[in-house]
């Protein structure tokens, strides 16, 4: 990695983030005095990907929860971007991957409102999961999504659809893909919201029926899966939700979702918890996790109050109680939800829990 290039006008501070692709440096703009992320490639062959996300940053540039371009050039192997806060999956994994509702409806709402802003400027992401989502803006209550390393645009400039097509290479995070990605089917907008239905299952519950650390997972196990799948199997009794799955998986290639139509049914999840909150807080940790709520809801509110004294009192609000928390939020005392799980049977790989890089997809 050669940070030389970059000019001098940023002073590099230190390492705040990677992934497979790149490395995230935080760095002092002089000339604004802002601190600023800069991504940088680990490897020259990633040149075509970082030019194709620059391509799609630039063009995204504008909507809520888009990281701001700062500074970006030709063939570098960098560019610039405004320094956003932490990732929404680092905070839910270190709180054992619980999640309070109310975040869980903030979440799940701002992400399908950037999905709906990405496709509107014809953009499909092709590579949604949990770690995509961070946290930024005034008070980091904004819900931003990044990495768009591997999207691509579904549409000219006409509004004429990319064809539909087989035998395509994998292209996304074998997690999060959607059935039609593994089966090698050109992607389009109904590919982004079936992750979509992935990552909040993933938030609801913790885990996906196929298990995202299962020691076994690998492609065809989890396509075999996905294949098979049913709404209730992901999402237990929580119908409405289970309807948005039903409802991804039915769209043809190159239909319009209907964003308003899935937005009422988060709604409707919605309602089962009046006591909404307006932004994303780390206070409350869960209660609505399908691992933990035991088959005796009494039993379960007891040892719940315990669970949120202990967790809770973060060092955002010492002096919260559990008793002013269940009083606040009654819906620590409500939620069940119950669920099937399949099994996985297939042998393991030693890649199986890699995200797979199509390295030709970009613009078409
Ligand atoms: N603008 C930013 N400000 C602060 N942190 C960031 C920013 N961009 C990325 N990060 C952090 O760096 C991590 C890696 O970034 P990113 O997903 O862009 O890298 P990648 O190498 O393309 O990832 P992947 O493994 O999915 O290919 C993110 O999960 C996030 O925690």
């Amino acid at each position: 990695m050669d940070l030389s290039s970059i000019p001098e006008r940023f002073s590099v501070k230190k390492i705040i983030g990677q992934g497979n692709f790149g490395v995230i440096y935080k760095a002092l703009d002089t000339e604004t005095n802002e601190n600023v992320a800069i991504k940088l490639i680990k490897s020259r062959n990633g040149i075509h990907e970082l030019q194709n996300e620059v391509k799609i940053i630039s063009r995204l540039q504008g909507g809520d929860g888009i990281p701001k371009l700062i500074w970006s050039s030709r063939n570098s192997n960098f560019y610039i971007m405004e320094l956003l806060g932490c990732c929404v999956n680092d905070k839910f994994i270190k709180q054992n991957r619980v999640m309070s509702s109310f975040n869980f409806i903030l979440i799940a709402e701002q992400l399908l409102e950037r999905l709906e802003f990405i496709h509107n400027r014809s953009v499909i992401h092709r590579d949604l999961k949990p770690h995509q989502l961070v946290l930024g803006g005034p008070k980091h209550k904004t819900v931003y999504l990044i990495d768009y390393g591997l999207s691509k645009l579904f549409e000219s400039q006409n509004g004429c659809h990319i064809p539909y097509s087989e035998g395509r290479p994998f292209v996304g995070t074998f997690n999060y893909a959607s059935l039609n990605a593994h089966l090698g089917l050109q992607q389009s907008r109904r590919d982004d919201l079936e992750s979509y239905c992935y990552i909040l299952a993933y938030f609801l519950t913790g885990d996906l029926p196929w298990k995202i650390n299962h020691a076994t997972q690998n492609e065809t196990a989890i396509k075999k899966m996905k294949l098979s799948i049913k709404s209730y199997e992901i999402f237990g009794d929580e119908v409405s939700l289970g309807r948005i799955f039903n409802y991804v998986r039915s769209l043809k290639f190159d239909q319009k979702p209907d964003y308003r139509y899935i937005q009422s049914l988060l709604s409707l999840y919605k309602k089962k918890f009046p006591n909404s909150i307006s932004q994303i807080s780390w206070k409350l940790t869960r209660h609505n996790s399908m691992r933990k709520i035991s088959k005796k809801p009494e039993k379960k509110l007891k040892r719940l109050k315990s669970v949120n004294v202990e967790k809770i009192i973060d060092s955002e609000d010492h002096e919260m109680s559990a008793t002013k928390i269940t009083k606040e939020y009654p819906e620590f005392k409500t939620h069940k939800i119950t669920i099937k799980k399949p099994r996985i049977t297939e042998a393991p790989t030693t890649d199986s829990l890699k995200t797979s890089r199509d390295a030709s997809c970009c613009l078409f």
